[in-house]
């Protein structure tokens, strides 16, 4: 196996306030974790703990103040804006809470916006397919507007599936869903980790989520207090001290 991600002392502080009033708060404070092809890892942890920084330092969209992260090879802290990009663009998928599709594009041109913006369109046929392996057969012309939420979070998963990334990260993914939208979003995550050549990283509150996964790292005060193997949800409460 070969890792896509090795983060090694990641730590990562933030300012507010201004003058007397400037408080600095340390979010992560040390975190070190690897990431094999073809694995699924989840982060969970107490509100605040940590974990969407910690994605978000992973992935290159927040700077870390220091550590070493690699991804897919590519140095993430402290690297150039162009090579941040040419990492996301070449290695790397997203997906949020919010789905973030273009309100005024059909889902089809949702789908192929990556692409097409990385200089390599996609041709009509691989668009339908992709969305109709996600469930949405025919639905090429849907505005987002005129979709439910599960059906969004499946457009947002077919667009990265369409880009063929590397590494997927899902910020709280079915935080918006019922909870049979949210089982087949999580299926379709489990289902791209089961691809040797991907990996998944997922943060989230939603423990039955959590279980899907290989790996489970639980973060307390920005740092990683346990990592599990594969566990139920409720072996993870138990480790999280039994409080979400
Ligand atoms: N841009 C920012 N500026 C200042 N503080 C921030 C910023 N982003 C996050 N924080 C603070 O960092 C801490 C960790 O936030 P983070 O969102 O990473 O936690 P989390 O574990 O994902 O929480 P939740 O489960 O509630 O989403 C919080 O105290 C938050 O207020």
């Amino acid at each position: 196996m070969s890792s896509t991600i090795v983060a090694q002392n990641v730590k990562k502080s933030f300012s507010t306030g201004g003058g007397r009033k400037r408080r600095v708060t340390e979010v992560l404070r040390g975190v070190s974790l690897s990431l094999e092809a073809g694995e699924m890892v989840s982060i969970v942890g107490p509100s605040g703990s940590g974990k969407s920084t910690l994605l978000y330092c992973l992935s290159g969209l927040e700077a870390a103040d220091s550590g070493s992260i690699e991804v897919m090879g590519t140095q993430v802290v402290r690297a150039s804006r162009n090579s941040l990009f040419k990492m996301r663009r070449d290695h790397v998928g997203f997906i949020f809470q919010s789905y973030n599709l273009i309100p005024s594009l059909s889902a089809g041109e949702n789908v192929s916006l990556p692409a097409r913006l990385a200089g390599r369109p996609l041709a009509k046929k691989q668009v339908e397919s992709v969305l109709e392996s996600v469930g949405l057969r025919g639905r090429e012309k849907s505005r987002p507007g005129d979709l439910s939420g599960g059906e969004q979070q499946r457009v947002a998963i077919a667009r990265v599936l369409a880009a063929r990334p590397d590494v997927v990260f899902a910020d709280e993914p079915t935080g918006a869903l019922d909870s049979k939208n949210g089982r087949e979003v999580l299926g379709m995550l489990r289902k791209i980790a089961d691809d040797p050549r991907r990996s998944v990283v997922v943060v989230t509150h939603d423990l039955e989520a959590a279980s899907l996964a290989d790996r489970i790292l639980v973060l307390k005060d920005g740092q990683v207090v346990r990592v599990m193997g594969r566990s139920t949800a409720a072996q993870i409460l138990e480790a999280m001290g039994g409080s979400q």
